[in-house]
């Protein structure tokens, strides 16, 4: 044993401290002999590593999370998908504007689709349809659409040859940018899904916008989760923006800068709209208004969260319309962007603002709404604000969107929550849809 010691100590006295310089006075045949010892018990150590590495992967490893569920993509190209594309992207006057809106069958992005192609604009949709939530109100919305004459395309913003293919087609002067992975709590769920589409899917986008000839001009939904921990409140844009509480915040926040990066080299010019719980008809299930009501009226338990001292947490609520009043406007004052052939010309138009409703409601008064409007008691249990990326509070400052945008939110909570209501009863009635 102290033989042992010894040999492995005096080994260790002439490691080198630069392999190949090794030197011993040991005889040679002893050497070779520990040598040899050594390197057999080094490659069982080694295979034996190996193998657990190998059992580890293939067997305990969670499996790799990936981007929400999506539905083979409809097929695209021909000459009848170009003419529908053309169509679609009729403008009314010269003065129109033709429009890109990703996420078109989403909650926000249906709703200005309508509003644009109501006034003239030529518009068309995409969307990849993925299942993070029920699908069928996805094609509802889209049935609503090609009811209106807009066109939604059945695709990814990561497919970078339908993105030219559309750019071929139609010189967009416009991109409305809203197809994202919503959701605050299921990033914890599917953080793979906020980087596919926030993140990566945005940078496909604008690499394609940044080549296009015209360059569009880009107007695009951030969040008001980018505001985070920061508990400076009404939050203005000149507040802080880097602590975000979850991946959705800082996928958006990385967005941001994303922006900033394609707008300074390309000069594209790009606002970004920080949007406050949006709310309102043919919106999202996943959000709490929507959830809580389909679970008020089948008497099921909802939850609802409290911050310390028992207070209720609470959202500057947005009505569905006022927030596409803000899109518009800022559609209608972006300025054009400034590079051709992906080059710069001169600087662009950079922009940032909170869309939201400027006057918080504790989430205890959205369930009291919501009682009063369905004519049923909640079932309601209160639990402590998990750590799931939620925060205590959003109040939005627009003084900014008030005096570059003309956005002056009209709709109060109660108000908004009775066309909502209204809206859900006569679309769930009667009907076997299940919102999620
Ligand atoms: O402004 C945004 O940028 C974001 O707005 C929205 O996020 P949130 O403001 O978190 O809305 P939402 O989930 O409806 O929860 C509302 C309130 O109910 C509370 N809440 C929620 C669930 C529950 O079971 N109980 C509960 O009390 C909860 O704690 C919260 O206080 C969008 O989903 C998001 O995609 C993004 O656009």
């Amino acid at each position: 044993m102290s033989q042992l010691k010894t040999i492995s100590l005096s080994h260790l006295d002439n490691v080198p401290s630069s392999p190949g310089k090794f030197k011993s006075d040991k005889p040679l045949t002893y050497i070779h002999r520990l040598r040899f010892h050594s390197s057999v018990s080094k490659l069982t150590l080694w295979l034996a590593l190996f193998l657990a590495l190998l059992v580890f992967f293939f067997f305990l490893s969670p499996p790799s999370p990936s981007p929400p569920p999506r539905r083979s993509l409809g097929s695209w190209g021909g000459s009848r998908w170009e003419k529908r594309i053309r169509t679609s992207a009729r403008v009314r006057s010269r003065s129109s504007s033709t429009v890109l809106v990703t996420g078109a069958a989403g909650f926000v992005g249906t709703h200005v689709s309508l509003a644009l192609k109501r006034r003239g604009d030529g518009v068309i949709g995409l969307d990849n349809f993925n299942e993070y939530y029920d699908t069928k109100l996805k094609r509802a919305r889209q049935e609503m659409l090609d009811q209106a004459g807009v066109f939604v395309v059945e695709g990814d913003i990561n497919d970078r040859e339908l993105l030219n293919k559309l750019f071929d087609v139609v010189p967009f002067t416009h991109v409305m940018h809203l197809a994202a992975q919503a959701g605050v709590r299921y990033a914890m769920q599917n953080p793979a899904s906020y980087v596919h589409s926030n993140i990566a899917g945005f940078v496909n986008l604008l690499e394609v916008c940044k080549s296009a000839n015209p360059q569009p001009a880009i107007v695009w939904a951030s969040s008001s989760s980018v505001y985070g921990l920061n508990s400076k409140v009404p939050f203005s844009e000149k507040d802080r923006t880097d602590q975000p509480a979850s991946l959705y915040a800082a996928s958006k926040k990385a967005g941001e800068e994303i922006a900033h990066t394609y707008n300074h080299i390309y000069g594209l010019s790009i606002t970004g709209l920080r949007f406050f719980t949006v709310y309102g008809p043919w919106g999202r299930p996943d959000m709490a208004y929507f959830f809580f009501t389909e679970d008020i009226l089948k008497g099921k338990e909802i939850t609802i969260y409290e911050g310390s001292d028992h207070i209720s947490v609470a959202r500057d609520f947005t009505y569905i319309d006022d927030i596409v009043k803000g899109c518009v406007s800022a559609l209608d004052s972006a300025k054009k962007s400034t590079g051709s052939g992906g080059k710069k010309k001169g600087s662009a138009q950079f922009r940032i603002f909170n869309l939201g409703n400027t006057s918080p409601v504790p989430v205890t008064k959205l369930v009291n709404i919501l009682e009063k409007l369905l004519k049923v008691k909640a079932k309601k249990k209160f639990l402590p604000l998990p750590r799931n990326g939620d925060v205590k509070f959003t109040h939005a400052n627009i003084s900014l969107a008030q005096r570059d945008l003309g956005y002056k939110p009209t709709t109060d909570l109660e108000t908004g929550l009775k066309k909502f209501v209204k809206w859900y009863i006569r679309y769930y009635k009667g009907s076997k849809r299940s919102s999620w």
